[in-house]
């Protein structure tokens, strides 16, 4: 589905990270890992196509950029703004709905169904400033789940909740995996999850990328 021809990503033409090389099959589940500031986080943005490559090049199969669904380490959200976990997790479906329709049927299926996996269905009327911070990862991850994307890039998404959070947040990626779609995460290298629930691992070095490395 996607494949890296020596992609070296970085900022205004400056490398970042190491040259990375390989083919990612639809279903995989990987995290890029190593140490802090070695351009996990950039070459999650060049994989999201939020950043162009400084050199090398991405390229998917027949059917183009799939849709894709992207959780930044950068989570701001207003927790003011008077806004419910249910009108949150609905703008999943925005790019599919017309400005001036209303969510129809199915698309209330899917964010019934998104807020159930990530067990968010007593809080869905709840206002976002009365979450916890556990409940706002949970939330922000529902609204990935919503937009029912084939590529889905999380940047850290494990970073300061506890382990029932987590567990749950993974259990809902190995489900959408085995649907088939392809979950890249960038994680620390001590994050405990890596070994247990990803098959698959691109650690980044100062020199050089390599796959399904030991930690
Ligand atoms: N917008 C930016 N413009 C220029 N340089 C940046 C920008 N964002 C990050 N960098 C630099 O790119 C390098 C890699 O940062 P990046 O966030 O990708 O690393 P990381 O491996 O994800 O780090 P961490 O584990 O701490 O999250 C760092 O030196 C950082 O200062």
């Amino acid at each position: 589905m996607m494949t890296l021809y020596n992609l070296i990503a970085g900022y205004c033409g400056r490398n970042v990270s190491p040259s990375v090389s390989g083919r990612i099959k639809y279903g995989s589940m990987i995290a890029i890992i190593g140490p802090n500031g070695i351009g996990k986080s950039t070459l999650l943005k060049t994989l999201a196509g939020l950043l162009p490559p400084v050199s090398g090049r991405l390229e998917f199969g027949k059917k183009g950029r799939p849709r894709m669904g992207y959780l930044p380490q950068n989570r701001n959200i207003d927790p003011y703004f008077p806004l419910t976990v249910f009108d949150v997790v609905s703008m999943g479906c925005w790019p599919r709905i017309n400005l001036l329709k209303r969510l129809n049927q199915h698309q209330r299926a899917v964010i019934w169904r998104s807020l159930g996996q990530v067990k968010l269905l007593d809080v869905l009327n709840q206002y976002i400033e009365t979450l916890s911070g556990g409940q706002v990862q949970r939330m922000l991850f529902a609204r990935i789940l919503a937009q029912q994307a084939s590529l889905i890039l999380l940047d850290e998404p494990f970073q300061g909740i506890d382990i029932n959070t987590c567990k749950i947040m993974i259990r809902a990626v190995n489900l959408l995996c085995r649907r088939g779609c392809t979950v890249i995460a960038a994680l620390h290298n001590n994050n405990e999850f890596i070994t247990e629930y990803f098959p698959n691992t691109l650690l980044l070095t100062c020199s050089r990328s390599i796959w399904n490395s030991s930690i």
